[in-house]
């Protein structure tokens, strides 16, 4: 089976294409193990569909399946575009939480995501206000004035409580600079696009930020988030590391 690595501003993900349409988890587990697998935060699979240019099922590192991931929606379209699944550079594909629309120029990758829900407006907890935001998977957003105050503890303990993944985020200039921890990856990410996207709608909603601004991560990619008719935009590089046949 071959196999491809991609790395999207840090976050890497596993990516295959196949016709056979089944659960892939025990895959993740396995290809996504960073000691005996080739190691990365998610695994996605491609596979054909009617209804649009493809399909994905996406798994987090521990297996568990998600219904989006940002940064894998950039990956996949570049892997689809050059391995020449689809005919032209600007796609769409259905993810667990609905149709995604993409365009690839060379390395940089621009997607459309999925409109946004706001699932918990501003409430206070362990210190911190929060924010919870669905942007294709659940989000906590808290907005700092320190990146050093991201706990591990803290963060474990409000993915578990809210079921989502957990955002600090810090307003420099009109820019942002986050650091996630992921849900099904049980730690700290060097980038999560719906986080990213989460921190800029909170950020934006509260003035703080333009409708088009960049976005840092762990990782410290430069990543454009832009807010367009009320529909969230999200532009960056993507790079394949390397393919390989087990
Ligand atoms: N860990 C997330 C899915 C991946 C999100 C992230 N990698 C992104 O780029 O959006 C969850 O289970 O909700």
């Amino acid at each position: 089976m071959t196999y491809t690595k991609y790395s999207a501003s840090g976050n890497d993900f596993v990516i295959f294409h196949t016709i056979l349409e089944k659960d892939y988890s025990s895959d993740a587990i396995k290809l996504c193990n960073r000691t005996e697998g080739i190691g990365a935060d998610g695994l996605v699979v491609i596979i054909p569909s009617s209804q649009a240019d493809f399909k994905w099922l996406f798994y987090n590192s521990d297996g568990s399946h998600a219904a989006m991931c940002g940064n894998a929606t950039r990956a996949v379209s570049h892997y689809a575009f050059t391995n020449n699944l689809v005919t032209s550079n600007e796609m769409q594909f259905l993810t667990g939480a609905g149709l995604i629309k993409s365009c690839v120029e060379n390395d940089i990758v621009e997607t459309q995501l999925t409109q946004a829900k706001v699932l918990k407006e501003e409430f206070t907890q362990d210190g911190f206000t929060w924010y919870l935001v669905d942007t294709g998977v659940p989000h906590l957003v808290t907005i700092v004035d320190d990146l050093e105050f991201y706990n591990h503890d803290l963060c474990a303990k409000m993915r578990y409580e809210h079921n989502a993944n957990v955002n600090f985020a810090k307003i420099e200039k009109g820019i942002i600079k986050v650091r996630t921890y992921e849900r099904g990856v049980e730690g700290e990410t060097l980038a999560c696009g719906t986080g990213m996207a989460a921190c800029f709608l909170r950020a934006n909603q509260l003035k703080l930020v333009e409708d088009c601004t960049f976005v840092y991560p762990k990782s410290g990619e430069q990543l454009t988030l832009s807010r367009k008719n009320g529909t969230i935009y999200f532009k960056g590089a993507v790079k394949k590391v390397f393919v390989t046949t087990i």
